[in-house]
């Protein structure tokens, strides 16, 4: 028996088979991704298997035909794993909102889909793509029940004055607060912690830093203040979103005519590492290019960096101190630079971490599975904990759905 979890985005459609023994979510045996999804990309799927890694290009066609043939190639690597015994009992799906409706995982059905693309405008880059996955592997794997699983849910109870904006009551109550994101993230990075150090109960910020970036804020193992809001734009500077902005900007190129789409794409599409570069919102590329002394690479990582200390600062206030840091996601877990600047720049915290340790973290074989590959980064005479912790979004994907078919049924291994 295994679960697939499945991350639909914009331009990717990412994937991971895990089995399930005794009830408990393995790591995954089977994972990938088809990337070159956007208008004009050209599809390609890579995908390892017990370690050996596999890539092989797909014929380029629209983006919707391109989807369907990543799923039927998809569907095809799974029947293989069927007949090894890996008969797949639930589709888990990562879908970034489920508004004030949704505070936990749920079973899909033609009325929970109707009701999650009624936040379509509120995730643009990723909802829509969300519900097509579900829509398309529902139709691929009819009989196998998909599972919705949001990010927003692991914020759902933060406090009133962490998810309230400073707006009238005739607007709050059309749901418009702070529902916060990257989840499922989070709460795989705390499970990590909570069995490496006793400081995972107590004041913890979370860096999670990809495509998207955002930070939460976690006392006693509940989120309590996070940077995303409302949509996945809020707080922290991304690949090619702008993140927090004085919202008068907006108003400002309204007054110059600028349409709703234009704003949009701006907003999600050309701003973050992207825009102030000039160059790419890869941080990999924009090493390179900065080690080669380009200035404007350099504006955008020093942008980059200054937010990310900026916002730690701010929920380490909310927290009233900080216990523990940790980073993830591709540049979280990658870029040893960039760990160790924002460190430098919270020294006065009392924050301190090694620099061999930092490195390693960077380098090691990450591997999957269990918390294994995460490590510790700090000195010994630092204050404040920081760790390294590679996230596993579709384990926890892949968890809940176990858990809620196991509340339905129980789960034979
Ligand atoms: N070795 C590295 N050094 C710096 N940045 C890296 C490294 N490896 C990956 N990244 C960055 O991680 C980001 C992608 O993060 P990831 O979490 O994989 O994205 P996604 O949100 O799509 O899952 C990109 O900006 C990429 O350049
Ligand atoms: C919510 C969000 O920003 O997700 P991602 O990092 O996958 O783009
Ligand atoms: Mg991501």
């Amino acid at each position: 028996m295994a679960i697939l979890a499945v991350n639909a985005g914009s331009s990717s459609l990412k994937f991971s088979l895990h089995p399930l023994k005794n009830g408990e979510v393995l790591p995954d045996i089977l994972s990938g991704q088809v990337q070159g999804l956007e208008p004009g990309g050209t599809p390609a799927l890579d995908w390892q298997l017990r370690g050996l890694h596999h890539h092989e290009t797909l014929p380029p066609t629209d983006p919707e035909q391109a989807f369907a043939a990543a799923l039927q190639r998809l569907g095809e690597l799974l029947t293989t794993f069927e007949g090894a015994g890996a008969r797949m009992q639930a589709v888990a799906h990562r879908v970034v909102h489920g508004g004030g409706v949704y505070t936990g995982s749920v079973l899909v059905t033609d009325a929970v889909l109707e009701q999650l693309a009624r936040f379509n405008s509120m995730a643009p880059l990723h909802q829509p793509h969300n519900l097509l996955g579900i829509r398309r592997l529902r139709a691929a794997f009819s009989g196998v029940p998909q599972v919705a699983c949001f990010d927003t849910a692991f914020h759902a109870h933060m406090p009133e004055v962490a998810a309230m904006f400073a707006l009238p009551a005739s607007v709050r109550e059309q749901g418009v607060r702070r529902y916060g994101f990257h989840g499922l993230s989070y709460q795989y990075i705390l499970s990590v912690l909570q069995k490496k150090t006793l400081r995972a109960s107590g004041r913890v910020v979370m860096a999670h830093l990809g495509n998207g970036a955002s930070l939460c804020a976690v006392r006693d193992g509940a989120s309590v203040a996070t940077t995303m809001g409302f949509s996945a734009l809020d707080g922290l500077m991304m690949g090619t979103r702008s993140g927090a902005l004085d919202p008068g900007v907006l108003l400002y190129l309204l007054e110059q005519g600028w349409e709703r789409a234009q704003i949009e794409a701006l907003l999600y599409k050309q701003s973050g590492l992207l825009g102030v570069s000039g160059i790419s919102a890869d941080m990999r590329r924009l090493r390179t290019e900065a080690a080669d002394g380009n200035d404007d690479a350099h504006r955008a990582i020093d942008l980059f960096t200054h937010r990310v200390v900026r916002e730690t600062g701010a929920l380490t206030a909310c927290l009233q101190g900080m216990d523990l840091l940790a980073f993830s996601g591709g540049i979280g877990e990658n870029d040893a630079v960039l760990r160790a600047q924002v460190c430098a720049q919270l020294g006065w915290m009392g924050l301190r971490i090694d620099a061999g340790r930092n490195r390693l973290a960077s380098g090691h074989d990450k591997g999957h599975g269990n918390g294994a590959a995460s490590m510790a980064i700090h000195a010994a005479d630092s204050r404040i904990e920081v760790w390294v912790v590679p996230t596993d979004e579709g384990r926890v994907a892949a968890r809940e759905a176990a858990a809620l078919l196991a509340a339905q049924q129980p789960i034979s291994a």
